[in-house]
């Protein structure tokens, strides 16, 4: 049996929160190994990059999830009590409540809610000499969101529901005020999904059947009892926060369009390349750098030994831009996407393995089909222009995004 090398060092927190999409693959290989051993946060800590360790992350009878995320990330991001930090029959149960949600038509649904803001937006956007377009689709899913899970959203409430949901996913991995902020974002909205939670149990709302708010207010556990008002909460900002968030991707499809403009030609020509397109949107723009779980019980994987305990981090980013699954991997080639069936672990941007069985997203569809509905818009309802700005995507930052949030100019109908 062999030893799992060890990076350099005590702990190695500083380097990875400095270097968030690059520590744990630039360690392999600078060690020549795909996984290594570090302290993260002061704990054991396995870090491994790649499709074959990502295979090993989700054998779930050996990696489980309930105590892997930090403290920090569940008070913001996350919440407590959902679906994330829970393991075996009890989390299968809980992720069939979303997956019940991703249907083809209720996925049509929802393109369809953006498409219509989309339209509503525009002619306020042509009357504008400019807009921020992250500022623009956060809102129209705020508000997409919303109107699809059968939350309901007076006007008054938009900008500040906006803010919230977003502070969850952009402020959550920062250090000082704003993860505060992130932090009384996810109080104030726990508290005001608890009550929706609580009127549709009382009669007093009536979302329809398929919405998530209905789902999600009637489901029963495996003990067949209601979730609580608070961990039903956590799970209906599980499905708006993170569709919020692909606004994030949805920027970065804009941004990729402006860097690679022969694409706008080939997207306009033929609808059949947009899913390519996004696909390697999701492959190469960094969104979340990695994913968190515990070792159940002393194993061995390929000569290694795992102690029962140690946290293991998988690194999504560097497995999609692995040189050994990808070729020229930094380089943006959605052709690669045409005639490659990808395995369920070399292209993890929303996590890997089964969507029902495992922790992958939910919400890939989602993604894809949003992306896909954006980008369509740009190439073939308006016109617009890409002033000067500063489009550098900000690392510092999780998730990355160009510093100037991408402004358009002169937006106008195509003729
Ligand atoms: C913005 C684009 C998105 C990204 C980058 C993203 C990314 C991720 C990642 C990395 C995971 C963890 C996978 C793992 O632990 O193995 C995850 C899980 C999850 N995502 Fe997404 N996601 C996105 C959109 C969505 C959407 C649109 C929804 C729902 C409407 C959603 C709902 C969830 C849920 C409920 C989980 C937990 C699943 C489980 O623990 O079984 N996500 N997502």
């Amino acid at each position: 049996m062999f030893g799992i090398p060890s990076a350099k060092g005590f702990d190695s927190t500083l380097a990875l929160l400095r270097n968030p999409y690059g520590f744990i693959s630039e360690t392999c290989r600078a060690l020549d190994t795909d996984l290594f051993e570090t302290r993260i946060l002061l704990q054991e800590t396995i870090c491994m990059t790649g499709a074959a360790t990502a295979e090993a992350f989700y054998r779930e009878d050996r990696l489980i999830r309930a105590g892997s995320m930090p403290g920090r990330i569940q008070k913001s991001l996350l919440g407590e009590g959902g679906v994330q930090g829970l393991d075996g029959a009890a989390h299968q149960h809980r992720k069939k409540m979303f997956m019940s949600l991703m249907g083809t038509e209720r996925i049509a649904a929802l393109e369809g809610t953006s498409l219509h803001m989309l339209d509503n937006y525009a002619p306020d956007w042509e009357a504008r000499n400019e807009v921020v377009l992250y500022d623009e689709v956060r809102e129209m899913l705020t508000r997409a969101a919303c109107a699809w899970a059968g939350v309901p959203l007076n006007e008054a409430e938009v900008a500040t529901r906006t803010a919230q949901l977003t502070a969850l996913f952009q402020d959550a991995g920062a250090l000082g005020p704003k993860h505060w902020r992130a932090r009384l974002a996810r109080h104030r909205l726990e508290k005001w999904a608890a009550r929706l939670i609580q009127q549709v149990r009382d009669g007093e709302l009536q979302p329809t059947q398929e919405s998530a708010l209905h789902i999600i207010a009637t489901w029963r556990d495996l003990d067949g009892e209601l979730l609580t008002p608070r961990v039903a909460a956590v799970e209906l900002l599980n499905v708006l926060r993170p569709t919020v968030a692909v606004s994030v991707f949805i920027v970065q499809a804009a941004h990729a369009l402006h860097r690679h403009p022969e694409w706008r030609q080939k997207l306009k020509d033929d609808e059949g390349q947009l899913e390519p397109f996004v696909q390697e949107v999701r492959r190469l723009y960094p969104f979340f750098p990695a994913v968190a779980a515990r070792v159940k019980s002393d194993f061995e994987w390929r000569g290694h030994r795992f102690p029962k305990g140690y946290r293991v981090l998988l690194d999504l980013y560097g497995t999609n831009t692995d040189a050994r699954s990808w070729d020229a991997p930094q380089e943006f080639r959605p052709e690669r996407f045409h005639d490659r069936e990808v395995t369920p672990y070399e292209f993890i941007p929303q996590g890997g393995g089964d969507h029902h069985r495992n922790h992958r997203c939910p919400g890939e569809w989602i993604a894809i089909s949003q992306m896909k509905a954006f980008c369509s818009f740009f190439v073939n309802a308006i016109d617009y222009e890409v002033p000067d700005q500063d489009l550098d995507l900000e690392t510092g930052e999780l998730p990355p995004m160009p510093k100037s949030r991408f402004i358009m100019r002169n937006v106008r109908p195509r003729q």
